[in-house]
């Protein structure tokens, strides 16, 4: 591996990730070190970002995330097609390659910030009634801030969207497609048959587990549950997760599918532009290019044009914003803030959902010092081992049945995350940094976090108006249902079970009865207290779905069909989060990677062996 390459990715420092003067000397300190690693910082791996992009290219990929990055590595594959990656967020900042700062970056410049409307059940304890939406504004999109839980989802999950007539997406044929990804660094310890090696996606556990998160296993066996590979035979029980990270560094996309193809002429990628819109030909309604701005508002507007197809990678919040900024949408909502329509299609932000949570606070017989330490940084900087190579406990994570499911289904209804011991911020760097240095005695916090896999609830999403640089309005309507809160107060009284298993009162977990604002007044426990404490702490979860949803030929609310393409329009599809019908019974990373891989197979089932108008012309 060089290393001697200009170094230019900008990007939050991480004493600013964590807040505040007082972190400035080490965590300053610390970003130096962690800079100077070659692996972390790997100045000669990334691709350059394209100043002058050519006039008009075969493909157009718009948005460089999970399934994006993966679209465009995939569909550069083909020497002869000319690929443009058109990403509106900057470069991977090193420091979020250090899987224990996985959070820091939330909530800075390479996040999109989104926040929902003021909701009416949920959320209800934040500032405007508003939840809190993270989602990656950066090459490698939300597989950059992201937990890196390698979690696919259950069997029924891709059996009932084949079920709703989205032929070719079963289990059994979406299996070879996370296989193609995979390259599993323990396929020895995993279910045989339902893992691949050697593809681009590194797979593993983190070098370094907690205690704690042993104990958490084991509590998990004291409920009766079994603690196996959450990917393969069955999906109900416990793991220390795999997830997507290499020699102790967080793997994003990016990082695995497009630096290893940086050296491919025929791929361009353009980093911090926005696209504005896809061009549309009103008559023909074909997709024959893109409006982009680069830098802010002041940036100039240029076209981009595409011979072949335009692929829309945006995520669940983006996507359905591009189509509509498109004048394809609900015609009520394009025409609200003047776009003209090109396709009537209602279904486009719509069916809006996400897994929802709560965390349930607890305190062990701990002091409450911070995990990032010298002794820890040098752990990791030295051997990529220890407390910064993982996410802590949350490298743990059930997935289990409330007492609303049939476990002989096998489709958890409730996942379970697990956060403590984070080596995220410090102070000083001292060995036994106090958390809060006013409070010297306190105790150290953990959590139990049910999430509800399977919620009813649906909101959706809209223009504010007809700026492309403007966030859309999302109503995300969590709890709506009453059923999603019936199954979270279900999780938490499983979470209350499980603190009080011989394995984790060893290390005396006791719930945190601290109650919370606004329902001081139930007693603290019964179930009218958690109906309460969900509705005002909500957990929104990370696992936006739904909003581009994939269905056959007569379904009124689909927006892309089960090749992926935009009802109405030709030569436009839709690869990422949103084209779930339901969202998976998990994290949606690796489903979104999945779908990309499916996704670039049918486009070159559609193109391969077509003449492209360039091919032609040259001819
Ligand atoms: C804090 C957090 C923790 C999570 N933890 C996990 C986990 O542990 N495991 C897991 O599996 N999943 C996790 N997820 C969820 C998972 O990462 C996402 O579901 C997944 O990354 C979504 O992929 P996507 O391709 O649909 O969208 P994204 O990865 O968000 O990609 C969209 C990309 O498009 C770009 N873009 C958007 N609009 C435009 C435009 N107009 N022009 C150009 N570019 C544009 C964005 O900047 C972004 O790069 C987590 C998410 C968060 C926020």
């Amino acid at each position: 591996m060089s290393c001697n390459c200009p170094v230019t990715q900008p990007g939050p420092t991480l004493a600013s990730t964590c807040g505040g003067s007082a972190f400035m000397l080490f965590m300053g300190l610390l970003e130096v070190f962690i800079r100077s690693q070659c692996d972390l910082e790997d100045p000669c791996g990334r691709p350059e970002s394209r100043s002058v992009p050519d006039p008009i290219y075969d493909f157009i990929v718009v948005g460089g995330g999970s399934s994006g990055a993966v679209v465009a590595s995939r569909l550069s594959e083909i020497p002869h097609w000319r690929v443009l990656l058109i990403e509106a967020g900057v470069d991977e900042p090193t420091g979020t390659q250090v899987p224990s700062m996985f959070l820091n970056f939330v909530g800075s410049d390479i996040d999109w910030s989104y926040r929902t409307e003021p909701e009416e059940h949920a959320c209800l304890n934040e500032a405007g009634r508003m939840c809190s939406w993270p989602r990656g504004k950066v090459i490698g999109g939300t597989s950059v801030m992201n937990g890196m839980m390698y979690i696919r989802g259950s069997r029924r999950d891709y059996d009932d969207w084949a079920a709703l007539g989205n032929t070719g997406w079963s289990y059994q044929d979406v299996l070879p497609y996370f296989l193609k990804s995979e390259d599993n660094q323990q396929p020895h310890l995993m279910d045989h048959g339902y893992h691949g090696v050697g593809g681009y996606l590194t797979v593993n556990q983190f070098p370094y587990h907690p205690p704690l998160s042993h104990a958490i296993l084991q509590a998990g066996r004291e409920m009766g549950y079994e603690v196996r590979d959450l990917n393969g035979v069955s999906r109900t029980g416990f793991a220390i997760a795999q997830t997507t990270s290499r020699n102790g560094s967080r793997l994003s996309t990016a990082k695995a599918f497009l630096r290893p193809v940086k050296h491919r002429h025929n791929l361009h990628i353009m980093l911090n532009t926005t696209v504005a819109k896809v061009l549309v030909n009103e008559t023909t309604k074909e997709a024959y290019g893109v409006v982009v701005i680069r830098g802010g508002h002041s940036g100039m507007n240029e076209v981009i044009l595409a011979r072949n197809e335009i692929i829309i990678s945006g995520g669940a919040v983006n996507s359905p914003q591009i189509l509509m900024l498109s004048g394809i949408g609900p015609k009520e909502d394009l025409k609200s803030v003047g776009i003209p329509v090109i396709v009537d299609l209602p279904g486009v932000g719509r069916n809006l959902h996400n897994h929802v949570a709560y965390f349930v606070n607890f305190l062990i017989n701990d002091t409450d010092t911070q995990a990032l330490n010298w002794a820890t940084a040098m752990e990791y900087l030295l051997f990529r081992d220890g407390l910064m190579s993982g996410t802590g406990i949350s490298e743990v994570t059930a997935l289990l049945n409330s007492k609303y499911n049939n476990p002989d289904d096998d489709n958890p209804d409730l996942q379970f995350f697990f956060g403590g011991f984070l080596a995220n911020c410090a102070r000083t760097g001292q060995v036994g940094e106090r958390v809060n240095s006013n409070n010297t005695n306190a105790q150290r916090p953990v959590n139990i976090i049910p999430a509800v896999l399977h919620p009813m609830s649906r909101g959706y999403l809209t223009l504010r108006n007809a700026d492309p640089l403007a966030h859309p309005k999302i109503v995300a309507n969590y709890l709506s249902q009453p059923a999603d809160i019936a199954t979270l107060v279900d999780g938490i009284k499983i979470a209350i079970a499980m603190s009080q298993t011989p394995s984790l009162q060893r290390y005396g977990f006791r719930l945190d009865e601290t109650p919370v604002p606004g329902c001081e007044n139930i007693t603290f426990g019964c179930d009218a207290y958690w109906d309460c404490a969900v509705r005002r702490q909500t957990g929104p979860e990370n696992h936006q779905a739904g909003t581009c949803r994939m269905g056959p030929a007569g379904d009124h609310g689909a927006v892309v069909d089960p090749e992926l393409r935009v009802y109405g329009v030709d030569r436009l599809r839709v690869i990422d989060a949103s084209v779930m019908p339901k969202v998976t019974s998990g994290n949606t990373n690796a489903p979104a990677i999945m779908i990309a891989e499916k996704g670039v197979d049918m486009i070159k089932s559609t193109w391969f062996g077509r003449r492209t108008w360039d091919i032609w012309y040259k001819k």
